[in-house]
């Protein structure tokens, strides 16, 4: 039975507001990172003095601090002090022109695990953009909730610490430490348990004096471990659940490990919530150039036609990272690459490229249309799966780690960090085209990326001008989806001049050289569609069971026989297996030719 009250909200649709927060040319309102730094480090001493946090502000720019002494928690009434202090309720209706009109509803956002990695260098910056852009509810309200014993004051100092220090997706530009400022007087720490019921009530207590009568709509964001969600949805459900608006609950992944481990944790979600309250995340379906593959697909004349069997040879979905688990061992030993990325990123982008035309952009008519397509894929075979895992690696005088290095790993871990698969789509569109995935960790260049591989052209004209690898000479579209996006067509054309000889270009769109502005990060489009109550990026629990029923046999089978990784040094290419597996079906991958 499910007790947060939900109400479906009437956003504006997601293609208006897109539309009304875009300038005329679609570019997104952003301006660049660098443009103040002296006046935002002069600005952040100021704050930091008058939180009466212990400053250290480093020559050139970057603050550092040490943070009060532990249990100094700010008591939300009686907090009084500077930017970076708790501010009280009226200081902050001040602030922020809080008015008496009741009608207008109010959203509480409270992170929940907001002392971890992905509040930090995610979860608040991405509020923040869009806080800058005016992308958030006027009454709105921002609530860290974790354990660690935490001041109003000291949660407002880790963000701006982030927002001067580190994370290049913040837009600075006019009037951004103004904006700052704004924004930190409406966020606020709550320290609790997650299992506890009483903490959340404290918690209610604090968003209602906040939301002062209003319609209030609240949004919680699981930003903790999996094994706790289910705590926290309980407690939030029962304590902190919205009495008159909606109560939507953004969980991260990973969605369970297995089919049944999956399916367990919607049945435990929904002892509280409704399908429609929970948004579960994929970051890869907010990225810029993964929301344009419909649009590239479905608004060209051009490719709609070629996107079958008949034009197209295989499909490569390419991921990798040039660094290893970084003090993620301890989370990535219980998972491995091909949870982490293969079942829910690239597999995601693969339904989204894959599907049929949906009736509609409504979410249900995509996620019906996506889950069509997993539904008709073949669930992973052993042979055709490569596993390896990196090894130390020594260049240049530096030494890298091996993935078992890292403390929370154990010695003998067979857990793969990468991973290349054959998968197929058995539907009259894809039947026979091999889509090649590939993931790793450690590997020797950082991107994401979508290769599609277009058929030979029939005849032989100009196959001699070719020289005997055809397939080198073959169209290929490239969907780069990080770094420098880009959307390119590589093309065959003549070297001008007398003689016939032929030349493999790039009809490019390169953002960067094409829209001056920066794009939004991900969980800033996520967190927004989330308030919106846009479900279309997020995933549906009959998508995820068709994921997990593909993988789940091949993961079981992988430990039950103890697979050996192949190793492969720290910064190469990977396993040579994978070029094998991709052999296996004629294909070369994309991303090893030398122009790419
Ligand atoms: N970090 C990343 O890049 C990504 C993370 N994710 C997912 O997002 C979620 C959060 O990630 P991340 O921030 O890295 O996680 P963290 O490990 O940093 O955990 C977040 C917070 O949860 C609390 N916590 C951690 N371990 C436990 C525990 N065993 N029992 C109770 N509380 C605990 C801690 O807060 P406190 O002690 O103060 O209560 C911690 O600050 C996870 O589900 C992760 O899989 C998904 C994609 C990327
Ligand atoms: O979900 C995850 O994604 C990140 C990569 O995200 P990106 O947006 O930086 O490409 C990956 O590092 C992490 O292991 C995984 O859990």
């Amino acid at each position: 039975m499910a007790t947060l009250s939900s109400s479906s909200a009437h956003c504006p649709s997601y293609a208006y507001h897109r539309l009304s927060s875009s300038s005329s040319n679609g570019q997104h309102q952003r301006v660049g990172f660098t443009s103040s730094l002296p006046q935002r480090a002069k600005i952040s001493l100021q704050c930091l003095k008058n939180s009466h946090q212990n400053v250290v502000l480093m020559q050139d720019g970057p603050v550092a601090t040490t943070a009060t002494p532990l249990g100094n928690e700010t008591p939300f009434k009686e907090s009084k002090g500077g930017l970076l202090s708790g501010t009280s309720l009226e200081e902050c209706k001040d602030a922020v022109g809080f008015d008496n009109n009741e009608n207008e509803p109010s959203v509480s956002i409270t992170v929940v695990g907001a002392s971890g990695d992905l509040a930090k260098k995610k979860i608040f910056p991405a509020l923040f953009a869009l806080y800058y852009e005016d992308c958030l509810p006027k009454h709105f309200t921002i609530y860290g909730y974790a354990r660690s014993k935490m001041t109003d004051a000291e949660l407002r100092t880790m963000m701006f610490v982030v927002y001067l220090d580190e994370v290049p997706m913040f837009i600075h530009g006019e009037n951004c430490d103004e904006k700052m400022e704004q924004f930190l007087k409406r966020c606020f720490y709550h320290s609790g348990q997650y299992d506890s019921e009483e903490n959340f009530a404290e918690l209610d207590r604090k968003l209602k004096k906040h939301e002062g009568g209003r319609v209030s709509n609240r949004l919680f964001y699981l930003s903790i471990p999996p094994n706790i969600f289910i705590d926290a949805v309980k407690c939030a459900s029962l304590s902190a659940s919205s009495g008159n608006g909606w109560t939507r609950v953004i969980v991260e992944k990973p969605f369970g490990r297995d089919s049944e481990s999956s399916a367990a944790l919607t049945k435990a979600l929904k002892n509280y919530l409704d399908e429609d309250q929970i948004f579960r995340i994929d970051h890869y379906l907010g990225k810029e150039l993964v929301e344009n593959l419909s649009v590239l697909r479905f608004s060209n004349l051009i490719f709609e036609p070629l996107w079958s069997r008949q034009y197209i040879r295989n499909v490569q979905l390419i991921f990798s990272e040039d660094f290893g688990t970084e003090g993620r061992g301890g989370y990535f030993d219980n998972y491995g690459i091909i949870r982490d990325i293969m079942q829910n990123h690239l597999l995601q982008i693969l339904a989204l490229f894959a599907m049929e035309t949906p009736v509609s952009l409504d979410a249900e008519d995509i996620r019906n249309e996506k889950v069509k397509v997993l539904r008709s894929m073949r669930p992973l075979q052993l042979e055709d799966m490569v596993v390896g895992q990196y090894k130390s690696h020594t260049k240049g005088g530096v030494t890298y780690p091996a993935y078992t290095d890292d403390k929370t790993v154990p010695k003998d871990s067979l857990t793969p960090t990468f991973a290349a698969a054959a998968l197929f789509i058995d539907n009259a569109r894809w039947d026979g085209v091999p889509f090649l995935m590939k993931a790793g960790k450690a590997l020797h260049s950082k991107r994401a990326e979508i290769r599609v591989q277009f058929r030979h052209v029939p005849g032989n004209l100009y196959n001699r001008n070719f020289g005997t690898d055809l397939d080198r000479a073959t169209n290929e579209l490239v969907i780069r989806v990080q770094p420098d996006e880009a959307i390119y067509l590589k093309i065959n054309n003549k070297i001008p001049g007398l003689g016939m000889r032929l030349d493999r270009s790039n009809l490019n769109l390169h953002y960067a050289a094409r829209y001056s502005k920066e794009i939004p990060d991900a969980y800033e489009r996520l967190l927004l569609d989330a308030i919106e109550g846009e479900r279309r990026l997020f995933i549906r629990s009959d998508e995820l069971n068709a994921a997990w029923a593909l993988f789940t046999p091949l993961l079981k089978e992988l430990e039950e026989k103890k697979i050996i990784p192949e190793y492969y040094p720290y910064g190469s290419r990977g396993p040579v297996g994978a070029h094998y597996l991709a052999a296996r079906y004629k294909v070369r991958w994309g991303d090893l030719n030398v122009e790419q």
